[in-house]
This record gives structure tokens, sequence and C-alpha cells, in this order.
């Protein structure tokens, strides 16, 4: 395709989102860039996007090798994608003032689950890092999976490292030990709180500390506070979500027939148009990884997991004390997250 490279629109710890126009056509779409040699993610991603076809899962394009001046002339590769013009459910809470109401987030969380529930039992695929600033909002309202970097084949299962982001991470995510579609239900459940609370979860549970966290959801068996300000109904279905037993949890097929995503009072969303330019919000995008600002300021900083490799080392060895005597203690892969084999 023929294009030119518009406004940066979102920056990641992997890449770099523009926004694109087609010069044939005029029509607008994102293009996610990383310089090739440390791309292995995006060409991860651009692998399982071009195998999708879901409206709850953003718009494959195509990928593309160009040489840009912005990396002194050298190879970039680009995931040309869907543009979804109202940012990330996370943009829309802040937006909205902070937090969405509850009708709102039925709707939302209805529409991610309908695209887990293809990823999951159509594909084969579990995403990994579902969180509020993964999912996007379309033309129309809708939400969008995005971001399949941390993605992964689970049938057959295979023995991969784990990878995600820590607030929205499972107990049996936390303890290094498996990641599946159960995880992902998991973090469907911190996601809605995210979009009831604006913040994500455990902002409140006077623990600021990612380590600490992962501690006690892989160990103490604690999962996230629940907002006061939601129904009954609303309360349940965090439940079937949050389960501490990985087995437990509702699948996403489930969860769709759950009477909180099937309330008639959904209304239609009040949605901002025009370009959406990410940036951080609450104060956690702050601890539990890296802000916008930071990234632009000093683009080689070590991603939060290499500056805490050593506490997490520190955190399985206690994990292997006090949980499991028999724990496997090669700890490299537990925290090998999202690193390019560079
Ligand atoms: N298709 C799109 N349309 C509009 N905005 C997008 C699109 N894709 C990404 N963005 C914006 O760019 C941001 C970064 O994108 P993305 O999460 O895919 O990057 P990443 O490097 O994988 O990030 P992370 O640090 O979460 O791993 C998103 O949060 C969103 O604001």
């Amino acid at each position: 395709m023929n294009w030119t490279r518009g406004k940066t629109i979102g920056r990641g710890s992997s890449a770099t989102v523009y926004a694109a126009t087609c010069k044939i056509s005029g029509e607008t779409f994102a293009v996610k860039s990383a310089e090739f040699h440390r791309s292995e993610f995006l060409q991860r991603e651009a692998k399982i996007l071009s195998s999708l076809n879901s409206p709850y899962v953003i718009g494959y394009r195509g990928c593309e090798i160009t040489k840009e001046p912005f990396n002194d002339g050298e190879a970039t590769y680009n995931l040309l994608m869907e543009y979804a013009p109202h940012g990330t459910l996370t943009d829309v809470a802040a937006k909205n003032g902070g937090s969405i109401e509850e009708a709102r987030v039925s709707r939302y969380t209805r529409q991610l689950l309908l695209g887990l529930e293809y990823i999951h039992d159509s594909k084969g695929i579990a995403h990994c890092d579902i969180k509020g600033s993964n999912v996007l909002v379309g033309e129309n309202g809708e939400a969008k999976i995005a971001d399949f970097g941390c993605a992964k084949w689970v049938e057959p299962e295979l023995t991969e490292p784990v990878r995600g982001t820590p607030a929205y991470m499972a107990p049996e995510v936390a303890r290094g030990e498996r990641q599946g579609k159960e995880s992902d239900i998991w973090a469907v459940g911190c996601t809605v709180i995210e979009m009831v609370t604006g913040s994500p979860p455990w902002i409140c549970a006077d623990s600021t500390d990612p380590v600490s966290v992962l501690y006690r959801v892989g160990y103490l068996g604690e999962s996230p506070e629940l907002p006061s300000s939601l129904t009954e109904q609303a309360k349940d279905f965090l439940g079937k979500c949050l389960k501490i037993e990985a087995k437990e949890r509702w699948t996403a097929t489930q969860l769709l027939n759950h009477p909180f995503l099937l309330t008639k009072t959904n209304t239609e969303p009040v949605l901002i148009t025009g370009l959406v330019t990410n940036s951080p919000t609450s104060v956690t995008d702050q601890i539990f990884w890296r802000s916008v600002e930071e990234e632009e300021d000093d683009l080689d900083r070590p991603s939060w997991w290499e500056c805490h490799e050593e506490r997490i080392g520190v955190l399985s060895w206690i994990g292997q004390v006090v949980a499991d005597p028999t724990w496997d203690m090669d700890g490299a892969d537990w925290i090998t997250v999202r690193r390019n084999n560079d």
C-alpha cells in the first residue's frame, strides 16, 4: 500500500503507533512501527493478527518494511491496522471524567468477551495482556482487542515464559506457572475494575509496589478489591472472573450469559471523535509501567521488568519456599517478559 506516515498516536514498550493515510483511497489507518532488529514481538503480533477476523479484534491491513529518517535510515518494521478513532478504554474513561458508568462498562465487557470467545475458542489463542489500554474503541463505539504482542497459541499448550502487565496478572501467572485462556478472564475482571474506577486494580490496596502485588496475588491468595459502587450483579460477575483457581473461572462463553451482560439498559456511548494521542492518566500508569513522557525523554531506558529483574528473582525464591518446595527455580524464563532477542 502507498501511504504517508502522520502524527504519533501512541507509544508502548515495544513500538510506536502513528496515524497514516493511504495515498490512493485517503483512508486513515494506524501503523505500529519498530526498528527491524527489535521487532520480534511486532512480527509475532502481525502473524497472529493476520490470522484473525472479528468485529471485536482490531483489523489487520498488512505489514511492510521501510527505511525511515527517524530511525537514521535503518530498516523499520511496520504493522498496518484499522484505525480506532476513540482511542483505548483507558482513554474513554479519562475523557468521561475518570470512569465509565456501569451500563457502558457492561456493553464494552460484552464486546471484549465476544472478541475473547473468538480468539480462545475459534483460534486457540490466549491474548496474555488484556487491560484497558489494549482495548481500542472503533468507529461505531465497539470495543476491539488490540496489541497481540504477548499473545500465544495455547492449543497445544507449550511451556512459554509468562508475559503481560503485573497489575492484571492472575495468580498462576504471578507464580510463573502457566498462562492461558483462564488468565485472560482474570484480566477481564481487572479491566472491568479499571473501567469503573479509572485506575488499574490494586491502586487502593495500600500497595503501589508491583512485586508485592504479584506476591499477594500469587502466594497470599488475594484478589483485587471490588468497587463498592457496583451493583450486586456486577460484583457477582467479577467474582466469576476473579476466582483464585484458574479452572473455576468462567469461560468467555459462560460469562456472555451472565445477567450483568444481558442487561437491556446498555446505552449507546457518547464518544468524542478526533485523533487520540495516548497519555497516561492514572498514578499506576507511572508505577506499573513506563509513561509516554518518560519514553519520549529516554527511549533506551530499560523496561519495568528489566529494572525489577533482581527483585522478581527474589519473588521467585519466596514463591519457591512458600508455595511449593519443588517449584522449578529457573527464574530466567519468568522474567523474560516481552524482551526482544537483540
Ligand atoms: N489501531 C489503533 N488505532 C488507534 N490507536 C492505536 C491503535 N493501535 C495502538 N494505538 C495507540 O497506541 C498505543 C500503543 O499501542 P500498543 O499497546 O499496541 O503498543 P505496545 O508497544 O504493544 O504497548 P505496550 O507497552 O502496552 O506493550 C495504544 O495504547 C493506543 O493508544
